[in-house]
């Protein structure tokens, strides 16, 4: 796959080969083009609604609403204590206009500064605090979890074949539970499913998980929550019945895309589970004290808030995902990096984009952008011919595994 990131002279990402152009957001009425235009601004004003922030921070987020309403794209403050990182991942996009940015680099740089007008980095009472926390808290509290805790009980009694199916199409549907997504229109309807997946590698999972010895699995979580319950319960499932050796739970460093998990949610969701009682109770027990003998370890690497593509990933994270018997990669966002930000032609084989990868990978996502690949031609002349915004209205699904 060509690197999206090898700079022409101008520091303009130049694409090397055939390999189609990376997605921008310079088309009004485009996807990418509504998340820069619409969903941002929108989550500004949420943020700024949902915490008493003082003066400062609310002028902070007045300056980045105009900012990326009119403006180009500015650097981080002079003693940003990760201003070195972000230069290194810089591609010369600060400096030029928001929508000329690839889509995937300017989204996760809008995180950043967002976290900066909150004060999430400064010395005083806002360090730390997650502006997206009142967000997550109640959806953790909310009637769908208690339903999705609840829907945990029929497990046991359902044989062993099916229980691994159900619990990993549940993880799969979890991540409709994301909240940046139904900031917008078009998300807010989110929740209806297709019955078929428009991929499904299934069988090609669990022999992975399954090989000859027992499996260390690297799980590289997506949304809090509502995600992040469902895939509790795999990862118990994989550590519990699979016999897996241990499970790597990659979650952001620091906030994300609103309701991507940090280290703080992955405690949340196992107390929930463990006060939930009936199986999630089980579950979350289990869980807790695979927590305390290390076979479930908890990592925030701070690649997993680059704006980069994992083509990119550095030396320490590829040794890790080399070391899995299984990387397990949820979500969309997860998906566009895996595979490359680009308008693939949605045959392209998965395999094809992901060779880089240093071990067996699979995606688990549903669809809420426009990139997808490894799909049939006829899924894609129907998917087409219903006229329906398939590749990004988080309806459809897919699991793509390259063994
Ligand atoms: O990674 P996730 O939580 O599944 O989805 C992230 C997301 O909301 O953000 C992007 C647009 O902002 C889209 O790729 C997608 O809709």
């Amino acid at each position: 796959m060509a690197d999206d990131d090898v700079r022409g002279r101008s520091g303009e990402p130049a694409v090397t080969s055939g390999d189609p152009p990376v997605i921008r957001s310079d088309v009004p009425g485009s996807f990418p083009w509504s998340v820069l235009h619409d969903r941002h601004p929108a989550l500004i004003r949420k943020v700024g609604d949902a915490t008493p922030y003082g003066p400062d921070r609310r002028r902070a987020l007045d300056l980045l609403l105009r900012e990326i309403t009119d403006g180009v794209i500015g650097p981080l403050e002079r003693a940003a204590h990760d201003r070195e990182l972000w230069e290194s991942w810089d591609r010369g996009h600060v400096g030029r206009r928001w929508d000329d940015a690839p889509f995937l680099w300017a989204e996760s740089y809008f995180y950043r500064k967002l976290l900066a007008a909150v004060g999430y980095f400064d010395p005083g009472p806002w360090r730390g605090v997650d502006p997206f926390e009142p967000f997550k808290q109640a959806e953790l509290l909310g009637k769908g979890v208690e339903a999705e805790l609840r829907a945990l009980d029929g497990v046991p009694g359902m044989p062993p074949g099916e229980q691994a199916q159900t619990l990993l199409q549940r993880a799969l549907w979890g991540n409709q539970a994301d909240l940046g997504f139904r900031l917008s229109a078009g998300g807010a309807q989110a929740g209806g499913r297709t019955t078929g997946l428009t991929a499904d590698d299934s069988d090609l999972l669990w022999p992975a998980v399954d090989g000859p010895r027992p499996a260390r699995i690297c799980f590289v979580a997506d949304n809090a929550a509502g995600e992040l319950l469902p895939d509790l319960a795999l990862i118990d499932h994989l550590l519990h019945a699979r016999g897996a050796r241990e499970v790597l739970l990659h979650v952001k460093p620091t906030p994300y895309y609103v309701s991507d998990a940090v280290p703080a949610d992955v405690i949340a969701c196992v107390r929930r589970l463990s006060a939930a009682g009936g199986r999630a109770g089980e579950v979350g027990e289990r869980l807790w004290g695979a927590m305390g003998s290390g076979r479930l370890a908890v990592r925030a690497h701070v690649f997993s808030c680059a704006p980069l593509p994992y083509s990119e990933m550095p030396e320490d994270l590829r040794e890790e995902f080399a070391s899995a018997s299984l990387t397990i990669m949820k979500g969309d966002l997860n998906y566009r990096r895996l595979v490359g930000d680009r308008m693939w032609p949605p045959t392209t084989p998965f395999a094809s984009a992901v060779g880089y990868f240093p071990g067996p990978v699979a995606a688990l996502r549903t669809l809420k952008s426009d990139v997808v690949m490894g799909l049939g031609a006829d899924v894609v002349t129907e998917l087409d011919a219903g006229g329906r915004p398939w590749r990004t209205s988080g309806t459809h699904a897919l699991i793509q595994v390259r063994p």
